[in-house]
């Protein structure tokens, strides 16, 4: 990968530090890429942690920093949180904004492989390489306490970001994940697209077949993932039990909160928020 030029799309000051927006040119997924980045004022003096969120279906950088109130608490706690786009945008391939769940907006954090998506949607490259750089490197990271953490789609990637990548981050966290993408009908339809009918390739960006294998360093605290009891994805997409099984089966720890009455809507990331930047902190004490 080589790192491009950063561009600052936007700067507002939020608590005591500051909400960016910026674009770069990606050579991974070969288009330009927007991403959000809260910098609180610690940062000015030294490295502090990072946490790297990843959004949902239709979402852009923009759902997570302007719905979820994540600036007071990465103020409070002196992290730096980033948060890229979920899919490459204006590549121009014939189906990839027809659908709100698949293509634009919709990149599943995977490396395609069938040759009409695999040049432009190599999102799980992008996400764990060229942004995670680039973030690294121009942010004042400490390279030692990075959390990964998202929502549906994006629990989903942050999940297989730390199976796929044993060490790269120090701890992982979700709200309503995606966890079993090769057998929801969401990601049937993205991986019949991107991968063709090597089920072995579904699987290896699947939560629940991922954890099986895994043999990279544990969590110390269980992994925490909420789920709103009215989530109405929760039975149909996201499978937490079959997740919660395989975890229990390859001795990973979990913990599933279900959170009763709560949708799958930014409220409910809102609500619970503040417990997830609890979990990273205490993870990256270790
Ligand atoms: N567009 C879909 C909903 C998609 C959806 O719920 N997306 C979630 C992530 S999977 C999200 O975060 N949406 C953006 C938002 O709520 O701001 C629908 O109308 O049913």
């Amino acid at each position: 990968m080589s790192s491009s030029a950063l561009t600052r799309e936007q700067s507002s000051k939020a608590f005591d530090g500051h909400q960016y927006v910026y674009n770069h040119e990606s050579s991974t997924v070969g288009c330009k890429m927007k991403f959000g980045v809260y910098v609180p004022a610690k940062a000015e003096k030294e490295r502090v942690p990072l946490l790297i969120f990843l959004s949902g279906l239709t979402c852009t950088e923009q759902n997570f920093i302007t719905k979820s109130g994540v600036q007071r608490l990465a103020s409070e706690y002196g992290f730096i949180v980033a948060n890229p786009d979920t899919s490459p945008r204006g590549c121009k391939i014939e189906g990839d904004s027809d659908k709100w769940d698949f293509g634009e907006g919709a990149g599943y954090y995977i490396d395609a492989t069938e040759s009409k998506w695999s040049k432009n949607y190599q999102m799980f490259s992008y996400i764990n390489e060229e942004f995670y750089e680039l973030i690294v490197k121009n942010f004042n990271v400490n390279p030692n306490q990075i959390g990964i953490f998202g929502h549906s789609m994006g629990g989903h990637g942050a999940l297989i970001s730390f199976f796929k990548r044993p060490g790269q981050y120090k701890s992982v966290s979700a709200f309503a994940p995606i966890c079993n993408a090769s057998k929801s009908d969401w990601g049937i339809n993205a991986y019949t697209k991107f991968f063709g009918q090597d089920k072995n390739l579904w699987k290896q960006y699947d939560a629940t077949e991922l954890v099986a294998s895994y043999h990279g360093p544990k969590p110390h605290a269980p992994v925490l993932i909420d789920q709103g009891s009215d989530d109405n994805f929760k039975d149909k997409q996201l499978f937490p039990e079959r997740f919660i099984d395989a975890c229990k089966t390859a001795s990973f720890p979990i913990e599933l909160r279900e959170q009763a009455g709560y949708d799958h809507s930014y409220y409910f990331i809102m609500t619970f928020l503040e417990d997830h930047f609890k979990y990273h902190k205490k993870e990256f004490e270790h």
